[in-house]
């Protein structure tokens, strides 16, 4: 039963539904306090709308929250467990560096989970130090907010604070506390823990609070857990072809970073693709380019099909016929995914209906993207003002070919060039994160502790389809460098 709790002054007001599950799935764990916390940046529009106080959250005692160092009232602080494939390798996982404080129920009446992430160690730990560095700290705040302005489900940042207190990587570094809010932090690792370390009724209470919490709308007369494993299957086929349609690269798709939800979650080592290329990887350790642009999809059928394993005894009672319902709802994945990035193609060139031919008239582009290097993000921005740029794909007589079949395309369906415009403006954004550009904002932020950088990059990637004259400026290519951009899995 959920008992009644009190709204605290900043607004606080926890449920903590998760504790009430079995006890195998998380640990209860406190925060570990931090010297001097310090507000690096706070998100005022989502803090009202999770129903809290951006003032009481500036103060002293709402710093301390965002820091670990004070435990709001009703808040339940727990490390969940999970375990996850890295690399296709099976591991034990769990929150080693994270809490969830509980979720916070808006003044609508929403659940969001309050997650610390830095905020100490965790029977989960390992060997880390339980921390989190200011950079890449910084960096999931600007990229998880510039994905939820794109429209892309994903998990979202309130906060970040300093700790006063230097972590250790590489080089010493200014310690930090993300606080993110998500629908929940529910993962496909998180069924894999219960799949091989809990009883079977944990795994079916998992499975029935992750439907409670993202699926109430399940029949009571069909099969609950195959109604479970294909809208799971549907969120990520719609959220995968999101991604790849602006070209994000996620870096670090292991099952442990695939949310139920069908929200983007762990922001280590992604970046968005500059020149279009499938096999474009920037992540360090992803030597193989197991988790390059071109294999988002199939590793996401991967992944998914380890989450529809861990169902089978859910599924049927019949272990044949589990396996039968399991490979079906897997196999619709690629369809379906397909569907919406066609769907969504179309809306990128401003074409309404459905004809045959429209796929081949996307990989016609796609492939002169590759073959002249072009910016993806440019190229379609440069499409929906039919203002070519002074680039070698545009200068293409292959280009010109492309072009007009591309204009008797549109002159074919009902709706009037104007409205094939403004279908392109809104498919199209003005902007992404650009790599050079969030490098930017970091080295000023972290190295000479001058936010205004990141700023006023947080305020032109809030509204990425406004087309705006001062987004140009953003939308620029980095300069010419001979090593390749690289991420590191943000620690
Ligand atoms: N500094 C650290 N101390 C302890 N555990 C850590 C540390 N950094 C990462 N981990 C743990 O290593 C595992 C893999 O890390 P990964 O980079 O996928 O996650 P993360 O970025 O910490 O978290 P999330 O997936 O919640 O965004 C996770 O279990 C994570 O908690
Ligand atoms: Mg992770």
């Amino acid at each position: 039963m959920t008992e009644k709790k009190a709204i605290t002054e900043t607004g606080w007001n926890f449920d903590n539904s998760y504790a009430r599950l079995p006890k195998s799935v998380f640990t209860r764990q406190d925060p570990t306090p931090v010297r001097s916390p310090k507000l690096i940046i706070l998100n005022d529009p989502l803090a009202t709308s999770l129903g809290l106080n951006v003032e009481a959250l500036q103060s002293n005692d709402g710093v301390a929250v965002l820091a670990g160092n004070q435990i709001p009232e009703g808040a339940l602080p727990l490390a969940q467990a999970y375990a996850g494939h890295q690399f296709g390798h099976f591991t034990l996982l769990g929150d080693g560096r994270a809490l969830l404080l509980g979720e916070q129920i808006t003044p609508p009446g929403e659940r969001f989970d309050i997650q610390l992430k830095g905020s100490g160690r965790t029977p989960y730990s390992r060997r880390g130090d339980g921390r989190a560095a200011l950079g890449p700290m910084l960096r999931e705040y600007i990229i998880s907010e510039a994905m939820h302005a794109l429209g892309i489900a994903t998990t979202r940042s309130l906060a970040v604070v300093t700790s006063g207190e230097t972590v250790i990587r590489e080089t010493g570094q200014p310690g930090a506390i993300l606080t993110r809010v998500a629908a929940s932090h529910l993962r496909v690792g998180t069924f894999q823990y219960v799949s091989n370390w809990g009883t079977a009724q944990d795994l079916q209470a998992l499975a029935d609070y992750t439907l409670q919490r993202h699926f109430p709308e399940v029949d009571a007369d069909e099969n609950r857990y195959l109604f479970l494993l294909q809208e799971v299957i549907k969120r990520q086929a719609g959220l995968i072809a999101k991604w790849q349609l602006v070209g994000f690269i996620h870096g670090v798709m292991n099952t442990d970073n695939m949310a139920l939800s069908g929200e983007t979650i762990d922001y280590g080592p992604c970046a968005f693709m500059d020149a279009y290329d499938p096999a474009t990887v920037f992540s360090s350790i992803d030597m193989h380019g197991r988790y390059a642009y071109g294999n988002q999809p199939p590793i996401a059928a991967w992944n998914l099909a380890r989450f529809a394993e861990t169902l089978l005894p859910l599924l049927h009672e019949g272990e044949e016929q589990a396996v039968e319902l399991a490979e079906d709802a897997i196999s619709d994945f690629t369809e379906l995914y397909h569907r919406n990035w066609l769907a969504g193609m179309r809306g990128k060139l401003g074409i309404f209906n459905e004809e045959q031919e429209d796929e081949s008239l996307i990989e016609g582009l796609l492939n002169m993207m590759q073959k002249y290097s072009a910016d993806y993000t440019n190229t379609f921005r440069a499409l929906t003002f039919d203002k070519p740029e002074d680039t070698v794909l545009f200068g293409a007589t292959e280009f010109a070919q492309w072009h007009e079949l591309w204009q008797a395309r549109l002159a074919r369906q009902q709706e009037p060039k104007a409205s094939s415009h403004q279908l392109m403006r809104v498919s199209n954004p003005a902007l992404i994160p650009r790599n050079h550009r969030v490098e930017d904002a970091l080295e000023a932020a972290v190295k000479q502790g001058d936010y205004s950088v990141m700023e006023r990059l947080l305020d032109v990637l809030s509204s990425p389809y406004e087309h705006s004259p001062e987004q140009a400026d953003y939308s620029t290519l980095p300069a010419l460098s001979t090593s390749p951009y690289r991420t590191f899995c943000g620690t």
